[in-house]
């Protein structure tokens, strides 16, 4: 209103000025636009389109159409995906000085429009600003909840998750037809589903044998279905009033029931803590700083709680479900590798009981497996997403603020200048080698590296390790019928992870 009113007492004249200065001056900040980008040295990288830039160019499988840009400009490749100015990371080199001596400034993450969704990115980790929000919900992962000491302490947790798993295969290893064969990624998925739901919250959240599927789960698989599509939104934000895939109306849906479910777990919690005798889990520690964590002027809401639950959910289930399900196709495409892991397991631990923890490090090529598996197979190809915090040179490139950066983690797996042999599968060169996936060795980060990166890996590393050999101790596997090792489809499918494609259906039989 008092705007109109303004207007109104404006005299004529002043209109006129505007009207015939503005053209000239739209055209200068223009100008100077142009002229200072094409001061700015960017990164080669293929021509776009008007508006859209690169965006049809990357197609289904995003980070192999990078990996053949590497072949025409080199390690560092600049696109524009929309609006948005993008950086790919191409190469172990160029990732090495990418985490050693950029990391901070690079340290943000892209926030998708999904991710917005209930307010979720303002409580998330993930996807975190990096200052004392993250800071403190990290160390909660990383030092409360995960620290060698407390993992030690879930050891039992883990066991038994594992056991029901093995349990749910043996009875159904019989009734498996060889044709058909066990779609075996949906068992580690629900092992690994029930096991962060006890970690985090002392229950199993599905039961297999049991048809009703649980609320939760089915809310969190949809949120992982919607999270794991590509939006046309992220690209042209002015399209979110109309939402043209659907996506966040089944995300506002679905993550909406997830957080009230989440909300009733913390709130039963709440009410019966002092009843609650079991081993204090992730729930309780979160509770604990809520009353005590006084160190810095941060506070976790019960809010951000709801959201730290879904959010282990969605790091920790579906990662670890296909990196197994590649491991034990890689295993039975390349039988020579398969026969040698056995032999180690049936070695060093034997038939009269069962793998554990602890015999880990004494499986160096079971180890050697997992490695190679993540190496070829990394469950998220182009990590999270990096954002620029300012204006920053990298490489002799002047990178802008808000840069998003993928770092192709499965390119770099593949890298012929670090690899030999880098597309095939053989453990055998981690024998005998000091790589690990810990974010010091830039050729193998499945997990990525630096500050951001992935806070799961001492719980990942176990799981990962205690499943396959689990796995392998338990059962002999085969390939169905109608498939042999070379004519394994070996495709890809980008969701939320990079899964196989056609899911594995292999067939077990029970040895112990
Ligand atoms: C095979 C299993 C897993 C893989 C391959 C994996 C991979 C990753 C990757 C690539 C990132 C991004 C790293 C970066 O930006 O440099 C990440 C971040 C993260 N992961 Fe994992 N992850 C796995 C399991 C887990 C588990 C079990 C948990 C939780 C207990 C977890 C919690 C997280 C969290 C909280 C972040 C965000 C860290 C931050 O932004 O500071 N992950 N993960």
């Amino acid at each position: 209103m008092e705007m109109v009113l303004g207007a109104m007492d404006t005299p004529l004249w002043y209109w006129y000025l505007i009207l015939i200065l503005s053209p000239p001056l739209v055209l200068l900040l223009l100008h100077r636009k142009i002229s200072a980008s094409k001061r700015r040295r960017l990164p080669p990288g293929p021509p776009g389109w008007p508006v859209f830039g690169n965006m049809f160019q990357l197609g289904q499988m995003p980070h192999r159409t990078l990996t053949h840009l590497r072949d025409q400009y080199g390690p560092v490749v600049w696109l524009k995906l929309g609006a948005i100015n993008s950086m790919a990371i191409l190469s172990a080199k160029t990732a090495a000085d990418f985490f050693k001596n950029h990391d901070l400034a690079f340290a943000e993450r892209t926030v998708t429009d999904l991710m917005r969704v209930h307010n979720y990115d303002k409580s998330s980790l993930a996807l975190a600003p990096y200052g004392s929000y993250w800071r403190i919900m990290r160390r909660l992962v990383t030092v409360d909840m995960l620290v060698a000491k407390r993992i030690n302490e879930t050891a039992s947790i883990r066991r038994k998750c594992v056991d029901d798993m093995v349990g749910w295969i043996a009875r159904e290893a019989s009734k498996v037809e060889a044709g058909r064969g066990l779609h075996v990624a949906r068992y580690v998925f629900l092992s690994s589903f029930n096991l962060l739901g006890n970690l985090m919250l002392s229950r199993d959240l599905f039961d297999p044998e049991s048809n009703e599927g649980s609320e939760f789960f089915s809310a969190m698989m949809g949120l992982m279905e919607w999270t794991g599509h590509a939006n046309v939104v992220d690209l042209f934000p002015w399209l979110r009033w109309v939402d043209p895939q659907g996506l966040r109306r089944n995300m506002e849906r679905d993550m909406g029931k997830a957080l009230e479910i989440a909300s009733k777990f913390v709130k039963e919690r709440t009410q019966q803590r002092s009843h609650h005798k079991k081993q204090r889990d992730f729930l309780d520690l979160l509770l604990d700083h809520q009353v005590n964590g006084t160190e810095e002027p941060i506070n976790i809401s019960d809010k951000d709680l709801n959201i730290f639950i879904l959010e282990i959910f969605l790091a920790g289930s579906e990662t670890t479900s296909s990196s197994i399900e590649w491991a034990l196709t890689e295993l039975l495409c390349n039988p020579e590798t398969l026969t040698k892991a056995k032999a180690e397991i049936r070695e060093v631990v034997g038939c009269e009981r069962k793998v554990e923890e602890s015999d880990i490090e004494n499986l160096p090529y079971l180890k050697a497996v997992m490695k190679e598996t993540l190496r070829l197979h990394p469950p998220i190809p182009l990590l999270v997403p990096r954002r620029a915090i300012e204006d920053t040179k990298f490489m002799g490139y002047d990178i802008p603020k808000d840069t998003q950066v993928f770092v192709n983690a499965w390119a770099i797996g593949r890298d012929p200048d670090v690899w030999e042999e880098a597309l095939a599968f053989k453990p055998e060169r981690f024998l005998g080698s000091n790589i690990e996936y810990k974010g010091y060795h830039y050729e193998l980060i499945p997990f990525g590296a630096g500050r951001r990166m992935c806070a799961g890996v001492p719980l990942a590393h176990r799981v990962l390790h205690l499943v396959l050999a689990s796995l392998l101790q338990g059962f002999d596997w085969s390939l169905t019928e109608d498939v042999t090792p070379s004519s394994m489809d070996m495709k890809e499918r980008l969701g939320i992870t990079m899964r196989k494609l056609q899911p594995l259906f292999a067939l077990p039989k029970v040895i112990m």
